[in-house]
């Protein structure tokens, strides 16, 4: 019989104001298939055995998610956010170090199509291998790399071995906290620190490729809303 996995923590960035999707409210509060975009994704964790806490990193301004029945579930806690993800990452990881957790999952409010049979193998590989991971895409397509501040190809990036970085991110607690820690004093957060594996790889830990849907696709742009509500539709 194999080991239960060991309970983790699930920080959830949420704090962004969604400029790219240029609506009239946070994106993770768009409606999507008769809830919330930020519903719909912390459903996908909350019914997971392994799942002890789900941390919301939300916005100091942020009157809506308190009216939503999911901010009174036991698992679910909030904490304010900061000026950049990773800055609301952090400060759900210092929320998650109090829990005597080893294992923390990031995952984008904006990523609601993602499907928990990659949570859970992602989660099987990174506690089996002890190491970190992430959910990840091979790319398909050609790639290219434009002149600098320009609409041209400077040259074809080859695309074997490229992957597009997806959420959830797993880590020890431990490494991540002290990788985005190292990042945010160096002052490197705001350029090469797009993601926690980004902190990670800084610091020399290995993160693992762990195949994901391509459905995963994070909610950025108004297109992708329309797309959300199609893949959410086909899980039902
Ligand atoms: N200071 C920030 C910025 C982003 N996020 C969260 O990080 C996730 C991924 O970020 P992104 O898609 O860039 O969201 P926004 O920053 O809201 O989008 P935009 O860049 O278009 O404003 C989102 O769930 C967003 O709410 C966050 O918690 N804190
Ligand atoms: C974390 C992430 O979703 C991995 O692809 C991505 O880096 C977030 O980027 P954003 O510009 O903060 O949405």
């Amino acid at each position: 019989m194999t080991e239960p996995l060991p309970s983790l923590a699930v920080v959830i960035p949420a704090a962004g104001t969604g400029k790219r999707m240029l609506s009239e409210v946070p994106k993770q509060y768009l409606t999507l298939n008769g809830l919330t975009v930020i519903e719909q994704t912390i459903n996908k964790f909350i019914e997971l055995p392994f799942v002890h806490s789900i941390i919301l990193a939300l916005s100091a301004d942020d009157t809506v998610f308190s009216t939503l029945s999911i901010a009174h579930h036991p698992k679910v806690k909030t904490v304010i956010g900061g000026k950049e993800r990773a800055d609301s990452v952090l400060s759900g990881i210092r929320f998650a170090s109090e829990l005597d957790l080893s294992w923390v999952m990031v995952h984008d409010a904006a990523r609601p199509c993602v499907l928990e049979r990659d949570i859970i193998e992602l989660y099987h590989q990174c506690v089996a291998q002890q190491s970190a991971g992430i959910l990840a895409v091979r790319v398909k397509d050609t790639m290219k790399r434009a002149k600098p501040d320009s609409v041209s190809v400077d040259h074809t990036v080859p695309r074997t071995d490229l992957w597009h970085a997806l959420t959830p991110q797993c880590s020890d607690i431990k490494s991540l906290e002290t990788a985005l820690v190292s990042q945010l004093q160096d002052g490197l957060v705001n350029s090469a620190v797009t993601d926690e594996a980004s902190a990670l790889e800084l610091n020399n830990k290995r993160v693992l490729l762990v195949a994901s849907s391509a459905r995963n696709i994070k909610i950025t742009e108004p297109d992708d809303l329309e797309l959300a509500q199609l893949f959410l539709q086909s899980e039902e």
